[in-house]
C-alpha cells in the first residue's frame, strides 16, 4: 500500500457499493463508516504509514474519496465519511487509528438507535387495521411498520415491485418475516390500489433543505397520486439523510445508472439507435409529502430546515479534501 491508496476492504465496499450488492441509503452509510475502520487499521500496519501521522491523514482521506465517488445521491453516504473523518486527532499514528475506529463504532451504533427511534414516530402515525403501500425498500420506512407491528397493531402491506430493480421483492421479504400480509403490485397499479390503502410510507435518499424529498424514481409520481386520491404519505429518514448542501443553495445530484438494468441483456443491437434513460431517483415537492419522519420526531417538509441548520450549521465541511 502506498501513503494514500486505499486499502483491499475499502476497495471492495466501494465495488459494492456501486453495483449496489450493497444498497439502501443506512446500509450504505454504516458500510463506509466501517471501511474507513478497515483502511485505519490497514494504513497503521502498512510500511508508508505506520509512523507517518500526516501520511495516515493523508490515506484516510484517499479512501473517504474512493468511497465518496461510488454513488452520487444518498447523502448519508458524505454524511458518514464526513464524521469519522471530523473526529480523526491525535499526535501518533496510533491514537489516529483509535479515533477513526471509535468514531466509526459510534456512527453505527447511533444510526441503530435512531433508526429504532424514527419507528416508533412513524408507527403513531399508524392506526390498528391499516394498510400501507411502500415503494422500493427502506429499511427506516420498515423500521416504522415493525414498531407499529411490535405496539400490536394489524397492519397489511401493498408492496410496489419498483422497477428496474425490484426492490419491493426485498421490502415482500422482510415484511413476510415480519408477519404483515403482502399484496405485490406492479408499479403502474400503484393508483388503482391506492383507493385501498391507508398511508403510503416511504424512505429517502436525501432530503433537501426546501424540504424536497429525494427518492427511488417513481415516488414523485407516488405522492402526487396519494394526494390526489387523499391517501397521506410520510417519508422515514434519519438525519443522516439530510443535505447539508443544500443549505447553500446546491442541488442534488441524480444518479443515471446504466441501460442495461432497463433492457433486457443482448437485445441491444435489436432495439437500434434508441436512446435509453435510467434516472435512479426523483424530487418530491414538499407540497405533496404530508410528513418527514426523523429519529427528532416528525416534521411538516417546509419546516426540516430548521432542523438541518441545528444539526450542521450553515454548510458542509469537506474533510476528505487534500489540504
Ligand atoms: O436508508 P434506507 O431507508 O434503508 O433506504 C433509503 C433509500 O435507499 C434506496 O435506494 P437504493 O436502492 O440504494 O438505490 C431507496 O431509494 C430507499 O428509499
Amino acid at each position: 500500500m502506498t501513503d494514500t491508496e486505499p486499502s483491499p476492504a475499502v476497495r471492495e465496499t466501494a465495488e459494492s457499493i456501486a453495483t449496489m450488492e450493497i444498497r439502501g441509503a443506512a446500509t450504505i452509510a454504516s458500510a463506509a463508516a466501517e471501511a474507513l475502520a478497515d483502511q485505519a487499521a490497514a494504513a497503521a500496519e502498512a510500511d508508508a504509514t505506520a509512523s507517518d501521522p500526516e501520511a495516515f491523514r493523508a490515506s484516510m482521506r484517499a479512501a473517504a474519496r474512493t468511497l465518496r465517488e461510488t454513488r452520487p445521491t444518498a447523502v448519508s453516504l458524505p454524511n458518514a465519511l464526513r464524521y469519522v473523518l471530523q473526529r480523526m486527532e491525535g499526535d501518533s499514528v496510533d491514537r489516529l487509528r483509535r479515533s477513526i475506529v471509535d468514531a466509526s463504532e459510534s456512527f453505527v451504533d447511533q444510526l441503530d438507535r435512531a433508526q429504532e427511534d424514527l419507528g416508533q414516530v412513524g408507527a403513531n402515525r399508524l392506526a390498528d387495521g391499516d394498510t400501507v403501500m411502500t415503494h422500493c425498500h427502506s429499511t427506516d420506512a420498515l423500521a416504522c411498520i415493525e414498531a407499529a407491528v411490535e405496539q400490536g397493531k394489524s397492519i397489511s402491506a401493498v408492496v410496489k415491485e419498483t422497477r428496474p430493480r425490484q426492490q419491493g421483492h426485498i421490502t415482500t421479504e422482510a415484511l413476510r418475516e415480519m408477519g404483515v400480509p403482502v399484496t405485490l403490485i406492479v408499479d403502474s397499479a400503484a393508483r388503482r390500489y391506492l383507493d385501498e390503502v391507508d398511508h403510503v410510507v416511504v424512505g429517502a435518499d436525501s432530503i433537501a433543505a426546501d424540504g424536497g424529498v429525494i427518492n427511488k424514481i417513481g415516488t414523485s409520481g407516488l405522492a402526487v397520486n396519494a394526494r390526489e386520491r387523499g391517501v397521506p404519505i410520510m417519508t422515514a429518514a434519519q438525519t443522516i439523510k439530510l443535505h447539508p448542501e443544500t443549505l447553500t443553495g446546491h442541488t442534488v445530484e441524480i444518479e443515471m445508472r446504466s441501460e442495461e438494468e432497463v433492457i433486457e441483456p443482448g437485445t441491444r443491437d435489436a432495439i437500434g439507435d434508441i436512446t435509453v434513460e435510467n434516472p435512479a431517483f426523483d424530487v418530491t415537492p414538499p407540497r405533496y409529502m404530508d410528513a418527514i419522519v426523523t429519529e427528532h420526531g416528525q416534521f411538516p417538509p417546509e419546516s426540516i430546515v430548521t432542523l438541518m441548520r441545528e444539526l450542521f450549521g450553515e454548510g458542509a465541511a469537506e474533510p476528505w479534501a487534500e489540504p
